[in-house]
């Protein structure tokens, strides 16, 4: 950047000055996020991303030479350099970290259709953010909407416990009065880390002592070594949860217009339920 800027205050070096501090700049802003959010190692991300920067500052560079030659026939060339780069980075950091925003802490709906007893299902898993996060739904409007819950905590890390503890409860509140009696069928209480027993901060008992005051199901597992204990659980939850609306439908049953419509759907069109 020194060199550029030494040569002269002409449109041209500036505009390179400007293209490879902002490559450089996104390619930090990049890295750090990347780092932060997949718990990638930092000389990883940072390649990676510098890889992706020098390809961008292709596109920019048209960008930065219109700026620098604005800046340079305006009265003040020697201010551009600092100012340039002070913008460059204060913009690409917030634009690197939004390119981000799935990666980790966010919220995704996760669709997928399958066939359970000859029915077939719309699968649709909710997974929640673990922070909270500003301007998604709350978690207490999707739990009015779910057919099943599967609350999952780390045996290793006493918070996530009892934060798990929390949510558990406010299943058991918010659906106290609509499915009291299939609570321990569709609610799942899940310990999951169990590759890491040997720095354990929660016993099973614990697990299996709050799974039975809020009437849950209980497991204990490891998702990283056993994946196939994780896809018995979920099929077991699909199944509890299939059932579980055949027993809603059956409890409120619809007239007039609705049953008309229900029943021109069951003679005419393959009927399907999402979970
Ligand atoms: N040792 C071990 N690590 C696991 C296991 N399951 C998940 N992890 C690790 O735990 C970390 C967090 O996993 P995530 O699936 O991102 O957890 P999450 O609760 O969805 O996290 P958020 O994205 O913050 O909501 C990752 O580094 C996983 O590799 C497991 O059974 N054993």
């Amino acid at each position: 950047l020194l060199s550029f800027s030494l040569l002269s205050f002409t449109p041209l070096s500036l505009s390179l000055s400007l293209s490879v501090s902002l490559s450089l700049s996104l390619s930090l802003s990049l890295s750090l996020s990347l780092s932060f959010s997949l718990s990638v190692s930092f000389c990883l991300s940072l390649s990676l991303s510098f890889c992706l920067s020098l390809s961008l500052s292709l596109f920019l560079s048209p960008l930065s030479f219109c700026l620098s030659l604005f800046l340079s026939l305006s009265h003040y060339p020697s201010l551009s350099i600092p100012l340039c780069l002070s913008l460059c980075f204060f913009l690409t950091l917030p634009l690197s970290l939004s390119l981000f925003p799935f990666l980790s802490h966010a919220e995704c709906i996760y669709r997928k259709r399958l066939s359970i007893d000859g029915r077939q299902l719309n699968l649709e898993l909710y997974d929640p953010c673990s922070q909270a996060c500003e301007g998604k739904s709350t978690l207490t409007d999707q739990i009015h909407w779910a057919d099943g819950f599967v609350v999952v905590y780390d045996i290793s890390d006493r918070s996530s416990f009892i934060k798990a503890k929390a949510i558990v409860h406010l299943i058991r509140e918010l659906n106290l009065g609509v499915a009291k009696r299939d609570a321990d069928t569709l609610v799942f209480l899940v310990g999951n880390k169990q590759d890491l027993c040997h720095v354990r901060e929660v016993s099973r008992e614990e697990g299996q002592r709050l799974a039975a005051e809020s009437q849950t199901q209980f497991y204990e597992l490891s998702a990283a070594e056993h994946y196939q204990e994780v896809v018995l659980m979920f099929s077991k939850m699909v199944h509890n949860a299939s059932l579980g609306g055949k027993a809603k439908e059956r409890r409120r049953r619809p007239s007039g217009s609705k049953s008309m419509a229900k029943l021109i759907n069951n003679v005419f069109g393959k009927r399907r339920k999402s979970v």
